[in-house]
């Protein structure tokens, strides 16, 4: 057991589900530090609590830059967000200062890409519009000509990054009847025979695809990608899904787009900001279903979720080898 003095300071940004909270007390070696809210911890809050830490366990929604990084000083040695994705972490700076960063990859690949399904089929058989005319009143009889929509059975889906989740996707897409499987990313991918996915590029997949589905990581290279050049090329009758990251999206241009009848409908369960101000003009298209970002939102995937983001700092902080280490 370790004197108090010996203990390794750790930074908590949030309540986390009590799996991960429950490793970092057992382990005997963290004196703990909690922003116990379900609200993010206020950036002056951030920089106040993390000075001196050892450790830092933070999620996607707080960023992590050079400030924090100088506000937490010298002892810093590990970094573990709760999350697969790291977009929101100053990358460069970490490495710089020689900090480890543990990440939750695979975990929530089957909970992100059933999301991604529910969130498909929601958009394109227009399930909210169908709710509300039920409870509206707006339901009178059957009619042949109501609320028709576009479905899966014959059509070509197109999938920019064919990543861990996008295969995912993928698989759980192909047996309702997906006639071709493109995707496009920075090189073609031998698991996508799996899913007999052709590798395109993003014109021809944009062009040829009645779902756009978007599942990369937001990096420089795919910030603003979907934008007004992207949303002239798709088909009248397209629908976009997007999963991954809101600043992969030029919004004004996703309105324009979805007011003008140029693509069908879109489905986004990320935004920029999110959350979304509930007066946004994303919000008040019929066409667009938006989501508060619950891709991995079950139960036992936030559990293991938890469980590895406490694992990864553990082992960051004993100087061994993480469960999910980024290589940075
Ligand atoms: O990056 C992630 O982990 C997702 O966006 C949320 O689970």
């Amino acid at each position: 057991m370790m004197s108090a003095q010996q203990m390794l300071k750790v930074y908590v940004t949030r309540r986390i589900p009590q799996e991960g909270m429950k490793l970092l007390q057992k382990a005997g070696i963290c004196n703990l530090s909690v922003w116990d809210s379900d609200e993010p911890v206020p950036r002056a809050e951030l920089l106040k609590g993390v000075a001196g830490a050892h450790g830092l366990l933070c999620l996607l929604s707080d960023k992590i830059d050079a400030e924090v990084l100088d506000a937490a000083g010298p002892n810093l040695k590990v970094i573990s967000t709760l999350s697969v994705g790291f977009d929101h972490l100053a990358i460069d700076e970490i490495k710089k200062r020689g900090i480890r960063v543990g990440y939750t990859p695979d975990v929530l690949t089957d909970a992100t890409a059933e999301l991604t399904v529910a969130l498909l089929l929601t958009t394109c058989r227009r399930l909210p519009e169908g709710v509300e005319e039920v409870k509206n009143g707006g339901w009178s009889t059957w009619k042949p000509l109501w609320l028709c929509s576009y479905g899966l059975s014959g059509s070509t889906v197109g999938v920019i990054g064919l990543g861990r989740i996008g295969l995912a996707i993928a698989r759980r897409l192909k047996p309702f009847g997906v006639k071709r499987l493109l995707y496009t990313g920075r090189q073609p991918k031998p698991q996508a025979q799996e899913v007999d996915g052709e590798y395109v590029p993003l014109d021809t997949l944009v062009r040829e695809s009645d779902f756009v589905v978007v599942s990369c990581s937001l990096t420089p290279d795919t910030q603003g990608l979907c934008d007004k050049t992207f949303f002239s090329k798709m088909k009248k009758t397209s629908v976009f899904i997007n999963t991954s990251r809101g600043a992969v999206v030029n919004q004004e241009d996703l309105f324009g787009a979805l007011s003008s009848g140029q693509i069908a409908a879109a489905g986004l369960d990320v935004t920029t900001p999110e959350p979304l101000p509930t007066d946004h003009p994303l919000l008040s298209l019929k066409n667009c279903v938006v989501l508060p970002h619950i891709g991995s939102a079950t139960y036992s995937t936030r559990g293991v979720m938890s469980e590895l983001t406490a694992n990864n700092l553990l082992a960051g902080l004993t100087g061994s080898e993480m469960p999910s280490e980024l290589k940075l």
